[in-house]
């Protein structure tokens, strides 16, 4: 469904003098219907723009980006518009990401009216999303700055599923939010994904939460892919210092959720935690 290949993208230079900055150098992956594939990597590796790139957020400088058959690397503010129904993201920090004097029922109101839903019918979608990412009814006439951070990424959730999306980018949805936390709005993504159908490219610095919710995990390295391996970060390079220091802070015999009930995930999240020293 989404294939980027040799992507590149160039931030413009900052200085007069300076050149641009290369922070992806040819980065290829690909995201099938209703899979998740996460996107680990340390600071700086280029999560986030390759993350933006496909939203139409960072410069695309070489490459191609095609999203169900449709070259969308360079697409218009009109093109982009209309993708929206199929490509949405939700970002890390709650806090910052819904206007805090919106009320909840607003928030989820204004996609659905951009693309010409009726208030009648809009006001029924909020409350069927709002049982979805269970959150109260009463949430449609309150703001969300009266929220605690996990339910805003619950709002924040809603948001982005209300024109049911083919797939989703979720840049770090969880690492603003403390573990117990991030367990119960992981386990929401997964359980959204398997009745909805919705696919999900996954950016987190935390290999822990990457392989909670990952069919496949990616690596990334100072702008490049160092592995995409099926369900496990098993890399064709395994002597990549970058690659062994991964493996070495979360050696997890079975990554694949599938295998894992949902009492396991729970432990699997914790043990991981406690692993990496949080
Ligand atoms: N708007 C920008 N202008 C110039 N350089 C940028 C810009 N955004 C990111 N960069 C640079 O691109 C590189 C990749 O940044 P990016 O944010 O994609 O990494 P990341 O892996 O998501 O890191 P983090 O986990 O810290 O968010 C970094 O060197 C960063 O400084």
């Amino acid at each position: 469904m989404l294939e980027v290949q040799d992507l590149v993208v160039e931030y413009p230079a900052k200085g007069f003098r300076s050149p641009p900055f290369r922070a992806l150098h040819g980065v290829s992956i690909n995201v099938r219907p209703g899979e998740t594939v996460g996107l680990v990597g340390e600071s700086g590796s280029g999560k986030t723009t390759l993350g933006r790139a496909i939203l139409g957020l960072a410069p695309v400088t070489g490459g191609s980006i095609r999203f169900g058959g449709r070259e969308i690397g360079h697409a218009s503010r009109r093109e982009r518009r209309g993708l929206a129904r199929e490509l949405q993201v939700v970002f890390q920090d709650p806090y910052t990401s819904l206007n805090p004097s919106m009320t909840v029922g607003d928030i989820l109101t204004e996609p659905l009216s951009i693309t010409g839903v009726k208030r009648h019918a809009a006001q029924a979608q909020v409350r069927e999303l709002l049982d979805k990412v269970r959150l109260p009814k009463d949430a449609v006439d309150r703001y969300a700055r009266e929220f605690s951070g996990g339910q805003r990424q619950r709002v924040a959730i809603a948001r982005a599923l209300a024109l049911r999306p083919k797939l989703v980018v979720c840049d770090e949805p969880v690492s603003a939010l403390d573990l117990s936390t991030q367990a119960t709005v992981l386990d929401l993504l997964i359980e959204l994904q398997e009745s909805l159908g919705v696919a999900y490219l996954f950016v987190s610095h935390d290999l822990g939460v990457v392989r909670y919710i990952s069919h496949r995990v990616a690596v990334m390295y100072r702008g490049e892919l160092v592995e995409d391996g099926d369900g496990d970060v098993v890399t064709s390079n395994p002597e990549h210092p970058y690659t062994q220091r991964l493996l070495l802070a979360a050696p997890i015999p079975d990554p694949r959720r599938q295998k894992v009930n949902r009492a396991n995930r729970h432990r699997l999240l914790a043990e991981q935690a406690e692993q990496a020293g949080l």
